[in-house]
């Protein structure tokens, strides 16, 4: 009998890897994020990435960063992790983990405690010195979700689409 294979991806390649490719269908031009939710005994259970609400156009909303508020994307774009939490059509994600390919912001963080979601795992940070980060992570502390930084493990992976 021959021996398993030995360079298989691990749970936390695999479910941060879900989330990398699900954030490749983001249309934002600019951050383009994934997440993943996964019960406590590694099953996959929704995935979201950041984009418009349904029936809101992507060629018609815009994607700029700046200007008039009403003008840029910010009060149009439903993020990754809330998108994630209400794709879910099975019930509950009490002690869920979520993976999540860029720190939660404050909002997402509301949602992600009061569903129930209690470990995260995430990937780039580059927003750590705003405020909207910083009170996320006052509320994560405060509700007990432990969240902690994606180890990369720096193995890439091609897949022919
Ligand atoms: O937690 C998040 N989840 C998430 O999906 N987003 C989305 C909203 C925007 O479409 C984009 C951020 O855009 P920008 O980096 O250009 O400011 O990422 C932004 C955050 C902020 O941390
Ligand atoms: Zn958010």
């Amino acid at each position: 009998m021959s021996d398993k294979r030995k360079d298989y991806i691990s749970w936390d390649e695999y479910f941060m890897g879900v989330a990398k490719l699900s954030a490749l269908r983001s249309k934002d031009p600019n951050t383009q994020v994934g997440a993943c939710i996964v019960s406590e005994d590694n099953k996959i259970l929704s995935m979201g990435y950041n984009g418009l609400p349904r029936g809101c156009s992507d060629d018609e909303f815009p994607w700029s960063r700046e200007g008039d508020p009403l003008d840029n994307k910010y009060l149009y774009t439903a993020h990754s992790e809330l998108n994630a939490i209400l794709n879910y059509q099975g019930g509950t994600l009490q002690n869920a983990k979520m993976y999540v390919t860029l720190f939660p912001c404050n909002e997402c963080a509301k949602a992600i405690i009061q569903a129930g979601i209690k470990t995260l795992v995430y990937d780039c940070d580059k927003y750590s010195d705003t405020a909207s980060v910083i009170a996320s992570k006052r509320m994560l502390n405060a509700a007990g979700v432990r969240y902690y930084k994606y180890d990369s493990t720096g193995r890439t992976v091609q897949i022919e689409l």
